[in-house]
């Protein structure tokens, strides 16, 4: 099949204040396309009529479905309805309002919590639906699951070419660094960052630091999309990772060391580890031509500037700005 063309194409990036959201409106400048975009006062996209309603308006050719509810393994464990419907609304409201304009293309995110919690490592796509899941994040593994299938049934029954990438645990610019919801790497970011100004013996983290994490730069997962928003154009899902993790202690010491705080690293264990190991198979996403391009240390460098020039403009502007 030929590759699809993103130039001059109206192409909507749903969920763009968020990272991912944010990371595909940067790379997408260089797509000479025109980006469509959506705030939450125009279109609540938990809500059919709302969200249907823009669609018609805008008429997309293209659709990145970068909305989601989204939050780390805290949030995931204590809000396990806000994440199941929250995220089978937002995709499913999308997915049909894209059929239903004649969307050219839609490019689905899901996550690599979708895969069973003790599959085989490195994991490879048909894992999916072969054992049960991580309990911490099951809730958001089966809307995930659910939108993956959405995008294969709309496939199946009415030819439309909708596709859906699984990244690995993402970080960047844009993060969430709230420590009760975030994801690990913002957590221990923001940990090491406040624990060097207070000139503190330790920092503490969650669980027992052993269970191993892949970690994919923002920027690089956005690359990544539009390359297979360009050259693929099948039912399976593709993972989308760097092909290497770490365990969280590694993490934290590496963190600290480009963070420049020296103290101590202090697990809580009353805190879930979840999965012991996610480490996707990244042979489908390099067989269809793409890897990454940002190595982690340089990523979390670059993580920690973000941090730091948004702290300084919320600190300096405001929250609002
Ligand atoms: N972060 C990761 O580590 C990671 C890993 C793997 C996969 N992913 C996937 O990547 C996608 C984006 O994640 P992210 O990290 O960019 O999340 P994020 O920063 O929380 O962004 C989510 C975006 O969705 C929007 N949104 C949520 N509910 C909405 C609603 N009801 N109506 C309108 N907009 C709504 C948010 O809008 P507001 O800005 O207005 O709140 C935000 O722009 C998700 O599908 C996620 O599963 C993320
Ligand atoms: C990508 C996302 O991954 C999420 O799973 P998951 O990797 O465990 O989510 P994270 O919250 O990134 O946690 C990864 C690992 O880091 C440990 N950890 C250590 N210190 C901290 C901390 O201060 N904050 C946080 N948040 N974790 C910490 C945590 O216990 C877990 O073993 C899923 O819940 C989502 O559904 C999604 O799939």
């Amino acid at each position: 099949m030929a590759a699809y063309s993103l130039a001059g194409k109206r192409v909507w990036v749903a969920g763009h204040r968020g990272m991912v959201g944010s990371a595909l409106v940067r790379r997408l400048a260089r797509e000479g396309c025109e980006v469509l975009t959506a705030s939450r006062a125009d279109a609540d996209l938990k809500n059919q009529a709302q969200t249907s309603a823009w669609v018609e308006r805008n008429r997309p050719d293209a659709v990145f479905l970068a909305a989601a509810k989204v939050g780390g393994i805290m949030a995931n464990d204590t809000y396990p309805a806000d994440f199941l419907y929250d995220n089978l609304m937002i995709e499913a409201n999308i997915i049909e309002a894209s059929f239903r304009v004649g969307v050219e293309k839609l490019l689905f995110l899901g996550s690599s919590c979708i895969y069973p919690k003790f599959a085989p490592q490195p994991i490879v796509e048909d894992a999916l639906l072969t054992g049960p899941l991580e309990p911490t994040n099951e809730w958001y593994a089966i809307a995930k699951i659910a939108g993956i299938k959405l995008a294969q049934a709309y496939r199946k029954q009415h030819g439309a070419d909708f596709i859906s990438a699984m990244p690995t645990n993402l970080y960047g610019p844009g993060d969430n660094f709230d420590l009760n919801s975030s994801h690990v790497m913002p957590a221990l970011i923001r940990k090491a960052h406040e624990a060097k100004l207070a000139g503190a013996a330790s920092i503490t983290i969650w669980g027992t630091g052993t269970p191993r994490r892949e970690f994919l730069h923002v920027d690089d997962c956005a690359d990544a999309c539009v390359h297979l928003m360009k050259v693929y154009s099948d039912t399976v899902h593709v993972n989308v990772g760097s092909g290497e993790d770490v365990t969280i202690r590694e993490l934290a010491e590496l963190v600290c060391k480009v963070v420049g705080f020296s103290g101590d690293i202090v697990c809580d264990t009353s805190k879930p580890d979840g999965t012991p190991r996610k480490l996707m198979s990244a042979d489908k996403l390099r067989g269809l031509g793409w890897k990454p391009s940002i190595a982690l240390e340089a990523g979390i460098r670059d993580a920690y500037t973000a941090f730091l020039n948004a702290n300084y403009a919320e600190r300096v502007l405001g929250p609002a700005h």
